[in-house]
């Protein structure tokens, strides 16, 4: 399949499938993803559309044309692959959580281990509560296809400050406000779950009380780095 999509929307397309082609590059030089695992989307601003990465595809082979312009439904209207085998879970994310402009698929392999035990990994260390602002919970196993696991990402993202959820015997996902944000959750959700792992092997780890994950996550949010960049 590969249709013309209208002139304004080719043009954002374009752009959009550009940064998401990019940004897949970042999920193996981070250690995220083994041969062709892991996706990402993103939507295209001014459009009802999002790109994701094609299903199966080499991380080195991957090009902007590759990436597939999907429907809010997730069906595919522009490109010439098949898409990512998680296209209904993202398509389901972006019809439910409108603040949402991208999410990340990963199965890197501290966090995974976390998965695979269905076992949250408890805010403990500063790094955590900067990024995610509480525990990093789990979502419910749900077949590889459908919309599913969009169902439980969302049903455990919704409302809660994390934007990353180990999802059970499977992986992480992770959602943004643009696709580097989703990235970077991607990647300081292995950082912490192989912390937080490391520490617990040399005995028990407490959480770090709440009010100082409240007091840490708002600097974070409100006060850390430039204020007219993106971190
Ligand atoms: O775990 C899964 C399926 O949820 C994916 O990460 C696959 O490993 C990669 O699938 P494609 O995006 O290449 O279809």
């Amino acid at each position: 399949m590969s249709t013309t999509l209208p002139p304004e929307a080719a043009e954002a397309a374009a752009r959009t499938r550009e940064e998401v082609c990019a940004l897949h590059a970042e999920l193996p030089r981070w250690n995220l993803v083994t041969w062709t695992s892991g996706n990402i989307s993103a939507r295209i601003p001014g459009t009802g559309l999002f790109a994701i990465k094609p299903s199966g595809l080499s991380y080195d082979d991957l090009t902007p044309q590759s990436m597939v312009v999907c429907s809010p439904d997730g069906e595919p209207v522009d490109g010439d692959h098949a898409p990512s085998s998680d296209t209904a879970a993202h398509a389901y994310v972006y019809r439910e959580m409108p603040e949402v402009g991208a999410v990340v698929h990963t199965h890197s392999a501290y966090a995974t281990a976390w998965a695979a035990r269905g076992e949250p990994i408890p805010c403990a260390i500063t790094a955590m509560a900067d990024e995610f602002g509480a525990e990093i919970p789990v979502g419910p196993f749900a077949l590889i296809g459908g919309d599913d696991i969009g169902r439980g990402i969302v049903s455990v993202l919704r409302g809660h400050r994390s934007p990353a959820v180990l999802m059970r015997s499977h992986g992480v996902f992770t959602v943004g406000r643009d696709a580097r944000a989703a990235v970077k959750a991607a990647v300081m959700c292995e950082d912490a779950a192989r912390t937080v792992h490391l520490a617990r092997q040399l005995g028990p780890v407490e959480p770090l009380p709440a009010e100082h994950v409240d007091a840490l996550h708002d600097r974070y949010r409100n006060a850390y780095g430039q204020r007219s960049s993106d971190q």
